[in-house]
C-alpha cells in the first residue's frame, strides 16, 4: 500500500495552475494569503513624534536637572497629535506635548508629564534629566519608505492587515479561494433538520468538509448527494466540473455499491487508491474532468483526517502558503497507549499541561465512525505500524490542527 509522504507527494503535483491575483478590501482580507509582493512607499511614523505625554524640550536644557535642583523651562503652549507645530523650539523653552503629536522642530527628546510639576501658569519644572532621543520615535524607526515588507505567499493576520492600513492601503492583492465542489454519495443520507427513516443517517460529511475547505481558504460548493448508482454518481460529478477541486465522500471501498472509484477509471484517471492510514484507507485520488478529484472514504472521521492530510495541503499550495505544514511536536505520552498494527495509525488526541509540561493524551474511541472524539481534540498523534505497546512518557509525534492567524 502506498505510504502517506508518496501519496501526498503524487497529489502535490497535480496542484491546478494559479489564478490572476483579486483585490479586495482589508476588511474581508483576514486569513487571506497576499499574492504580489507589498513594499513601504512612506517612512512609517511618518514624523518624528513623541511616545508619552509631556514636554517636548532641548535634552542638553535639562542636563543638570534633579529632586534637589530642578530645571524650570518656559511653556510655549501646547501640541495635540494631529497638530504639528512650525516654530523652533528654543533652549529655554518647551511645548506641552501629547503622545503621538509631531516633535517641534529643534526639540529632541520627551520628559514624561510625570517627572515635572507647574510652579506657575506658563511654566514647567523637570526634576529629572532626559538624553538626546528619550521618548522619541523617529520618522522611518517601524518601516522605510522603499522597503519591502510582505512576501507573496504571506497569510494575513490581524496585525498584517494592521500593517497594510498603516502602509495607507485600503485593497490587497490575495490569491483567489478555489472553488471545491463537496458530492458525498450514499442512498442513507437525510440532510440535517430533516426526520430520519429506518436505516438512515445524516449528511454529517458534506457539511464537515464545507467547513474544512472554508478553513483551509477554499470556497465549498454543497452539491445535492447522488445516489448509490454509478450513473448517479457520474452525472453528479459531472455537475461538479466547474469547480477547481471536486470532492467525493463514500463510495470508495470494496463494496457492492462503491462506485467512485469506477467512475473516476472510466471518466478519468485513477492516480492512486488506498493509502497506508488509518482512518482513510481507501482514499482514490485522480483527475477527472480535468480537475484534481479526491475520492474521500465515506466514514466521517476517515473523510476529515484525509482531508486534513491531502486536500488541504493542496488547497493551501494552491494558494502559495509557503508553510503549509501543520506544526509537528514531539510531545510525551499522558498515559500508556496501546499496540498498533498494520497501517501507520492518526490518532485524535488533545494536548494538556500538567507539572509544567506539555502531554499528548490520545483519546480510548479511535474507531472511523466515531465523530464524538473529535471533540476538545487538537491534534492526530501519528503513530508508526507495528509498534507498541507504549507507556507513559514515551515521546509521540504530533501534528497539531490548530491554524491560527
Ligand atoms: N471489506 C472491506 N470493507 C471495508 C474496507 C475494506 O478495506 N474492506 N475499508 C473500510 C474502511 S477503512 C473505510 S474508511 C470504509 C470506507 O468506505 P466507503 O468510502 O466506501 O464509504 P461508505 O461505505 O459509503 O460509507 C462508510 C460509512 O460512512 C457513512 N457515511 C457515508 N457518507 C456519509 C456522509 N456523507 N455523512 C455521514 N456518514 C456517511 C456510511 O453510512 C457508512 O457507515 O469502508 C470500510 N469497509
Ligand atoms: O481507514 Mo478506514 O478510514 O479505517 O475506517
Amino acid at each position: 500500500m502506498m505510504s502517506v509522504e508518496e501519496a501526498q507527494s503524487r497529489i502535490l503535483a497535480h496542484v491546478p495552475p494559479r489564478k490572476t491575483p483579486e483585490l479586495i478590501s482589508l476588511m474581508d482580507a483576514l486569513g487571506r494569503i497576499v499574492a504580489a509582493p507589498i513594499a513601504c512607499h512612506e517612512d512609517i511614523p511618518g514624523f518624528t513624534n513623541s511616545s508619552m505625554d509631556g514636554y517636548a524640550v532641548h535634552a542638553a536644557d535639562l542636563a543638570k536637572a534633579s529632586r534637589e535642583n530642578p530645571v524650570s523651562l518656559e511653556v510655549r503652549g501646547v501640541i495635540a497629535a494631529g497638530h504639528p507645530l512650525s516654530r523652533p523650539l528654543q533652549s529655554g523653552e518647551a511645548y506641552k506635548i501629547m503622545t503621538g503629536a509631531p516633535l517641534p522642530p529643534g526639540a529632541d527628546a520627551v520628559i514624561q508629564v510625570e517627572w515635572t510639576t507647574t510652579p506657575a501658569p506658563g511654566r514647567m519644572s523637570a526634576w529629572a534629566p532626559v538624553s538626546p532621543g528619550q521618548n522619541v520615535r523617529q520618522a522611518g524607526q517601524d518601516m522605510r519608505a522603499g522597503q519591502k515588507i510582505l512576501e507573496p505567499g504571506t497569510v494575513l493576520s490581524p496585525p498584517l492587515i494592521g500593517i497594510l492600513a498603516s502602509l495607507g492601503m485600503d485593497h490587497v492583492p490575495v490569491m483567489p479561494k478555489p472553488h471545491v465542489a463537496i458530492v458525498s454519495t450514499g442512498d442513507e443520507l437525510v440532510p440535517p433538520g430533516q426526520p430520519l427513516g429506518p436505516g438512515q443517517i445524516r449528511n454529517s460529511n458534506s457539511y464537515a468538509l464545507a467547513a474544512a475547505i472554508t478553513a483551509a481558504g477554499g470556497k465549498p460548493w454543497l452539491l445535492p448527494p447522488a445516489r448509490d448508482t454509478k450513473e448517479a454518481i457520474a452525472s453528479r460529478l459531472a455537475e461538479a466540473q466547474t469547480a477547481d477541486i471536486i470532492l467525493s465522500s463514500g463510495g470508495v471501498s470494496v463494496g457492492d455499491f462503491d462506485w467512485v472509484k469506477q467512475v473516476l477509471e472510466e471518466e478519468g484517471q485513477l492516480e492512486l487508491w488506498r493509502v497506508n492510514m488509518k482512518p482513510g484507507k481507501p482514499l482514490a485520488f485522480g483527475m477527472l474532468h480535468g480537475r484534481p478529484f479526491f475520492g474521500l472514504p465515506g466514514n466521517p472521521v476517515s473523510a476529515l483526517v484525509t482531508f486534513e492530510l491531502f486536500v488541504r495541503p493542496m488547497i493551501r499550495t494552491w494558494l502559495a502558503d509557503a508553510n503549509w505544514r501543520r506544526l509537528t511536536l514531539a510531545l510525551p505520552l499522558f498515559e500508556p497507549f496501546t499496540e498498533i498494527q498494520d497501517r501507520w495509525h492518526y490518532v485524535r488526541s488533545r494536548l494538556v499541561t500538567e507539572h509544567g509540561q506539555l502531554w499528548v493524551h490520545p483519546y480510548a474511541q479511535q474507531d472511523s465512525a466515531v465523530q464524538s472524539s473529535w471533540i476538545g481534540a487538537d491534534a492526530l498523534m501519528i503513530v508508526p505500524p507495528d509498534t507498541g505497546p507504549y507507556k507513559a512518557g514515551e515521546i509521540m509525534t504530533v501534528m497539531l490542527l490548530r491554524s491560527g492567524f
